[in-house]
């Protein structure tokens, strides 16, 4: 076999761009609260330390500069080749640095490209492991060039390399295979053809120094814990006594936890059912599933069939908080891509209204319930509104509500690493007016008794517990048993996100 093929990557990580795909939205709800409301009616029948490094990771503009855009020109690399996957992936990341969300990115990189499916895999997988690392990347660039690489897609690429390259035991590629490529890589992109004598000679002096220099950039705290120095100091105040392990924690890669839907099979006939197919996996919650190594989901025995679906064990809570009876009126409010739309859906026959101000991911939403042959009332609209004249809201009170508001997502970026560069230090104050105004707003929509469940995916109390407590004291709730804050575990059978659940009910009064 040519020595630089692909070849297959041992710790891929499948998960990514699957059903639990970030959300620019959550990110441009904070940037732009002001979004009309809604609107048609889909109706589904379906069926900071050092602080010149510190800047180059700042927040970028919403909008990718020209030469982000820049289209890249694979024609000259094999397919199949890693140099391949080192230039998509750089694109990549180059394009996370300007704003855009990882999946986002590697999608309109995909477009590009005419790359076959493992070369896909490679390039999502290196951009992923890039990601978990690229504050280390960064520190270890500037202090190996004078100046920060430029175009963007230099600059992503190198990370890109730095990063294989800084993977000491059990490393995914071959290193000297690693600089090669980077190298064939950067000589077949006109716009950066110009540095690869540059290229050759960071990552070459990188191997030969990496010791010295690694341990010289994790005294920067960007480096050695690869987040921004706001949200580590967020962290700090937050969980004065654990916030090294929490930090850790979002640095791994995620495990891939399905749900079975007990509708179509037991957890217990899906586990043999995963055993008849070699695949080992253990059960982590009541219908949670984790498989030992993660599979893109056309793999997954009885996935398309809607036997199961993708969803962390903490996610895996909600639906079952909200004591559904048959014949019960829910609304999900903030419901795409849906994972808890259709939980709702499997565990009662229920009516459920799932509504999102994001019309595209509500398709999603769509295509979920479709595979699992379940049927819902899908609404575009402002879950801020819909009590007026103008809202969505037919007037009829809910029995349930699921609130799974718009936060930071600071309790998932283990499997989002790219989230933590794209927030701002601003947005978690600013989620927390837009979800406090949401649930205000659904609070009179739910009847005298009903049952409201507030959930995050954030580890910030500003946007969890001190919500929760606010919001009782404003409308006079009763606040019900829930897990509250539950932090991301990542030991034993106890494998899951960061969410927070508080569960209220309305008085009769
Ligand atoms: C945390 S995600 C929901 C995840 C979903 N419940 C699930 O389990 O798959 C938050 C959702 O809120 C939506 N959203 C944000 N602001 C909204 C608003 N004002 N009205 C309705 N939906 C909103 C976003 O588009 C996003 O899909």
């Amino acid at each position: 076999m040519d020595k630089n093929k692909i070849r297959v990557v041992k710790k891929a990580s499948p998960t990514v761009g699957s059903t639990t795909t970030p959300s620019k939205p959550y990110t441009s709800s904070a940037r732009s609260p002001a979004r009309s409301p809604a609107q048609s009616s889909v109706r589904s029948t379906p069926q900071s330390q050092a602080p010149s490094v510190a800047k180059t990771l700042a927040p970028r503009p919403d909008t990718l500069r020209p030469d982000i855009k820049h289209r890249l020109n694979f024609s000259s690399l094999k397919p199949d080749s890693l140099a391949y996957a080192l230039l998509g992936a750089g694109q990549a990341i180059a394009m996370v640095r300007d704003g855009a969300s990882l999946p986002q990115a590697l999608s309109q990189v995909f477009a590009q490209s005419a790359a076959p499916a493992p070369t896909r895999g490679a390039i999502q997988d290196i951009a992923y492991r890039t990601m978990r690392g690229v504050g280390q990347a960064e520190v270890l660039l500037a202090a190996l060039t004078s100046k920060a690489p430029e175009p963007s897609l230099l600059h992503g690429l190198l990370c890109c390399a730095l990063s294989l390259l800084a993977e000491v035991d059990d490393p995914a590629y071959d290193h000297f295979t690693t600089v090669d490529q980077a190298v064939t890589a950067t000589g077949s992109d006109l716009s950066i053809a110009h540095a690869k004598g540059m290229v050759n000679a960071v990552l070459r002096r990188f191997l030969r120094e990496r010791d010295a220099l690694t341990s010289e950039a994790n005294k920067n705290p960007l480096a050695l814990w690869n987040y921004p120095v706001w949200w580590i100091e967020q962290m700090q105040a937050a969980y004065p006594h654990d916030w090294q392990a929490i930090l850790s924690r979002g640095n791994q890669p995620p495990p891939l936890t399905l749900r079975v839907n007990q509708r179509k099979i037991s957890v217990e006939n899906y586990l043999q059912l995963l055993s008849e197919n070699n695949i080992q996996a253990s059960c982590i919650g009541p219908v949670a599933v984790r498989l030992d190594k993660p599979l893109p989901v056309n793999q997954i025995p009885g996935f398309e069939q809607g036997l199961v679906s993708v969803q962390d064990a903490a996610a895996q809570l909600a639906a079952p908080l909200l004591d559904l009876q048959d014949g019960m009126r829910v609304l999900d409010a903030c419901a795409a891509p849906g994972g808890k739309t259709c939980h709702l859906l499997e565990i009662a026959d229920v009516t459920v209204t799932a509504l999102d101000h994001d019309a595209k991911r509500l398709q999603r939403i769509a295509q979920n319930l479709q595979r699992l042959q379940l049927s819902a009332t899908l609404q575009v609209g402002d879950a801020r509104v819909g009590a007026s004249v103008d809202g969505w809201w037919d007037g009829q009170q809910f029995d349930r509500i699921l609130a799974d508001v718009p936060c930071t997502a600071s309790g998932i970026v283990r499997r989002h690493p790219d989230i933590r560069w794209l927030r701002r230090v601003t947005d978690t104050d600013q989620l927390a007016t837009l979800s406090a105004d949401i649930l205000d707003n659904l609070w009179q929509m739910l009847r005298p008794d009903g049952k409201l469940l507030l959930v995050t995916c954030s580890l910030w109390p500003q946007e969890s517990e001190d919500q929760a407590v606010a919001f009782a004291q404003r409308n006079q709730a009763i606040r019900l048993t829930a897990p509250g804050q539950l932090m991301p575990m990542a030991t034993g059978n106890e494998d899951r996100d960061g969410l927070f659940y508080a569960l209220f009910q309305k008085t009769c009064g």
